[in-house]
């Protein structure tokens, strides 16, 4: 790959909403949870849950509308419908052609999602041909080395830190995010982040910030803004 100064070095992916659609299917699947106890799953609930592992957020439902159960019977009631509804999650549009692109022109990339290996297994796990384009993965809600979820820095730091070579600036470092708990993240990790928000996240707390680029989808990405070949022109975009 020709680079310059500033292009990108590395590429970090979040999972969940971003590589592919299982965000439609925990939104679904909580409606039908909260109504169990007569209360609603709101975007103000959802969107402190989004990107943190399985027993942080957790905790934020159960303390939000003050759930008479415990995080491991919230476990077992959600995951009775999630685990159901995961294989038959579609990829994201844009996911394709873009990691193709990176991998043709040599970007090291890997995932770093708040997932644990149960969820992990069933949402990609009968998906080798995604896998194979990424050198490893970071799943928090399992992995001992990551201490805080999203919006701490902590998966995305140890994802780095995992790529061999690792980069040399964390400026370089691109990650890919739909949520707000996971731009937070990059920007406490010093990365640069595409963000592809679900339309009731509001984009503004970011205006005006150079290390956020808003984007529709990954269709609308660009690479030629952080110095990586353009995609070849004439290329559908899946
Ligand atoms: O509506 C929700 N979306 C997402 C999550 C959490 O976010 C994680 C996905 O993380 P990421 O976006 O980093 O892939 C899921 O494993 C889950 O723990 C959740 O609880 N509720």
């Amino acid at each position: 790959m020709t680079t310059n100064s500033s292009s990108i070095t590395h590429a970090i992916f979040d999972m969940d909403g971003l590589l592919i659609d299982t965000e439609s299917v925990y939104t679904d699947c909580y409606n039908k949870f909260c109504a169990q106890f007569g209360k609603q799953f709101t975007w103000e609930i959802k969107q402190k849950q989004m990107g943190r592992p399985p027993n942080e957020s957790a905790k934020i439902i159960i303390d939000h509308l003050d759930l008479p159960i415990t995080v491991e019977q919230h476990h077992e009631m959600i995951n009775t419908m999630l685990l159901k509804e995961f294989p038959y999650s579609k990829i994201m549009p844009g996911v394709n052609r873009l990691l193709e692109h990176l991998w043709q022109h040599r970007v090291p990339m890997c995932i770093a999602t708040g997932s644990d290996q149960t969820g992990f297994d069933v949402k990609v796990g009968g998906r080798p041909e995604l896998l194979s384009k990424f050198h490893h993965w970071v799943l928090a809600g399992s992995d001992p080395a990551v201490g805080h979820g999203k919006p701490a820095p902590d998966c995305f730091l140890v994802a780095a830190d995992r790529f061999d070579p690792t980069p040399i600036d964390p400026a370089r470092v691109l990650v890919f995010e739909d949520a707000p708990n996971g731009v937070e993240a990059a920007l406490a990790a010093g990365m640069k982040v595409v963000w592809c928000p679900d339309p009731r996240a509001d984009i503004s707390v970011h205006a005006g910030n150079p290390s956020v680029t808003v984007l529709r989808s990954l269709e609308d990405f660009q690479p030629e803004t952080f110095g990586l070949p353009p995609f070849p022109t004439g290329d559908p975009s899946e």
